[in-house]
């Protein structure tokens, strides 16, 4: 299909599911309703329409959520995100579009003062969108103010034309995601009134008196909202159904003999097979249980955060951040794996492998690029990390988030294990994890302190020692997930059989994170060698293991299914 086809149809099957889930009294967070999204694999429409809502629910006050909410519910109007500009993607505080404040009128006058301050990239802007929340500089009692959000109109309720002062256009082909408007949009000094800037954090009164009733980065939050909302709903799905395809492939495939006698194998039984696709596989499991546990957190915080209390928020910006980072680094690497895992039919758009991989692709970049997410990860860690040591010993050292009391727990200074069984058990896995993490990101402060004390900037420093930061971040959120994964299976006693197989899966994550950085384990002495070998010995047996489940299983080898018996739990 053209790029049109495939626009016209996500936009079919978006109204044609909702159509149907009305019907039926399907819940957007039905299980009915996020089965029937992946059996349609994903491809709708109108995506940053529901990321619309989500920030309007953040950012807006209650009385702009009662005004807007039922128009998004009941698609009066189609609305778009647009943050990012041809010239600013990360960089926020760039951001050129403007809203300055217009007290005889009590109106903001929107307007793109530079080509480069054109908005780039927002979803369903191309030719949907009656409505832009538009992330803009405000400008009022003749100081700039940060970055506020306003919801504009561009195109007509009535026939769908561009609203004066409004240019708003298609940005294009792309990589993937050519059933989604990507659009452009120009703002020339159109006026909306004073009630459409999101007042939950900041208001402008009608004489144009700022009012700041949140933090500096107040109207970031939406970001985080949507970070954690992509990981379940739409990153890890992607990586999820690349192993459902590639290791069923992989049961079916006969390809060479393992023995000339033999009749020709399964390429599931080859071990190199194994080695490609279970890790994945366990991935998957490892991230849809951290996923759990960060939506957990999430809600928790947020309700608190919405009530102004921003205590939480550092951490869950960091957690966001890097959880979304890594799973999207991982996702993409994953799928890809699983694509060159099925030979020649992996590159056969009919197996559904090479538009799951474009399409996971575009994680890394989307609601924050990686590289900029894991550092602010790695800024977190690095305070925390300060604050600890300041106050060794103190009461005040409980005071650290949850997500980094590790960084006080007692470390081990060498890993205790004799032989290659001691590293199936989550506790000691679980502490080489957090060792290595502790090291990393001690390391980072260290060699920032060494660079700021050598009479660097703290901005210099912070640059020239950002490779290593990059580092400490990674580990920190693998042990994270290492964590998540083996507290969740604790849970399921009661289904012991389901227990024991993710397990497997919850050890070889552990153990291929070893094995694929295992420099970072040798580097201080806390893993000898021979230990490492230790660990290879123990992975090796558990790919053998998990292909035998998959041969008693095979015939009804349904992941899908076990996901979801899973995710009911
Ligand atoms: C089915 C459909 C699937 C596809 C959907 C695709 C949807 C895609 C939609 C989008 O892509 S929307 C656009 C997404 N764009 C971004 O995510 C932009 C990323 N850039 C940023 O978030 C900020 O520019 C950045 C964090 C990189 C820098 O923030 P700042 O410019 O404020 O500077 P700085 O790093 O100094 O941060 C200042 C403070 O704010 C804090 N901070 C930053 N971001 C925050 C945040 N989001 N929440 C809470 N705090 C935050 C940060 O930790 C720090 O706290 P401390 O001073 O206490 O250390
Ligand atoms: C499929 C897709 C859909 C999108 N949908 C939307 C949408 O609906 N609404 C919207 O507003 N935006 C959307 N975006 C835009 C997206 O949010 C931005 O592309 C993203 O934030 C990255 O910004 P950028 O493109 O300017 O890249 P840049 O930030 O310019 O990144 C380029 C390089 O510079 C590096 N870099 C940048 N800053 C730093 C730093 N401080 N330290 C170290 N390295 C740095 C990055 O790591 C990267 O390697 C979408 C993008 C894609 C691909």
């Amino acid at each position: 299909m053209s790029q049109n086809e495939r626009y016209e149809a996500g936009v079919k099957k978006k109204f044609h599911l909702h159509m149907i889930a009305q019907r039926l009294g399907w819940s957007e967070h039905s299980r009915e309703f996020r089965y029937a999204f992946r059996a349609l694999t994903g491809d709708l429409a109108l995506g940053l329409h529901h990321i619309f809502l989500k920030s309007l629910q953040s950012l807006g006050s209650e009385e702009q959520i009662a005004k807007w909410a039922p128009l998004c519910n009941e698609f009066r109007i189609i609305a778009t995100y647009a943050q990012t500009e041809l010239g600013h993607g990360t960089y926020l505080q760039g951001l050129e579009t403007e809203a300055t404040y217009d007290a005889d009128t009590q109106e903001f006058v929107m307007h793109s003062p530079t080509l480069t301050a054109t908005k780039w990239w927002p979803g369903d802007l191309g030719r949907s969108a009656t409505h832009a929340l538009v992330l803009a500089q405000l400008i009022c009692s003749g100081a700039r103010q940060g970055m506020h959000a306003f919801i504009v109109p561009i195109r007509s309720l009535q026939d769908h034309t561009l609203l004066p002062g409004v240019t708003a256009g298609d940005i294009g082909p792309k990589m993937d995601f050519e059933y989604t408007d990507n659009g452009f949009l120009q703002l020339d000094h159109v006026r909306i009134p004073r009630e459409n800037m999101l007042s939950r954090f900041a208001q402008v009164l009608p004489d144009g008196t700022y009012i700041k009733l949140g933090t500096a980065q107040s109207n970031y939050l939406s970001m985080v909202v949507v970070r954690v909302s992509l990981l379940l709903d739409e990153i890890n799905p992607l990586l999820e159904k690349a192993c459902i395809i590639a290791i069923r492939y992989s049961v079916i495939r006969r390809q060479s003999r393992l023995r000339p006698s033999d009749p020709e194998a399964k390429v599931l039984d080859y071990q190199t097979q194994q080695h490609k696709l279970f890790p994945q596989l366990a991935t998957a499991y490892a991230f849809h249980f951290m996923g759990t546990s960060l939506q957990e957190f999430f809600e928790e915080s947020y309700s608190a955060i919405l009530d102004r209390d921003f205590s939480l928020l550092p951490e869950l910006h960091a957690l966001s951040s890097g959880l979304k980072a890594m799973v999207s680094e991982f996702c993409t690497q994953g799928a890809e794996l699983c694509r060159r895992a099925c030979g020649g039919h992996g590159y056969s758009k009919l197996s559904g492998l090479p538009s799951l991989v474009s399409r996971v692709t575009a994680s890394c970049t989307y609601e924050g690029e990686n590289t900029v997410l894991y550092l602010q990860v790695a800024r977190f860690l690095v305070k925390s990390y300060l604050q600890a040591q300041a106050s060794p010993g103190s009461t005040s050292k409980t005071s650290l988030p949850q997500s980094v009391a590790y960084l006080t727990a007692p470390d081990l200074a060498k890993c205790p294990a004799r032989r290659a069984a001691d590293f199936l058990h989550p506790e000691l896995y679980t502490r080489a994890w957090a060792h290595v993490a502790v090291r990393l990101i001690k390391d980072s402060a260290h060699h920032l302190q060494t660079r700021l004390q050598s009479g660097a900037d703290e901005h210099e420093a912070w640059n020239q020692t950002t490779v290593i930061h990059l580092q400490a971040a990674k580990a920190h959120c693998y042990y994270i997930t290492v964590k998540g994964f083996a507290e969740a299976l604790q849970k399921l006693d009661h289904e012991p059989a389901i227990q024991q197989a993710l397990q497997r899966l919850c050890d070889l994550f552990a153990l291929h994170g070893i094995l694929s950085t295992a420099g970072d384990f040798l580097q201080d002495g806390f893993l000898s060698g021979a230990q490492v070998d230790m660990v290879r010995s123990a992975y090796l047996d558990l790919l053998f293991l998990v292909n035998g489940c998959f041969r008693l299983h095979r015939s009804v080898f349904k992941f899908s299914t076990w996901l979801l018996r899973w995710k009911c739990l």
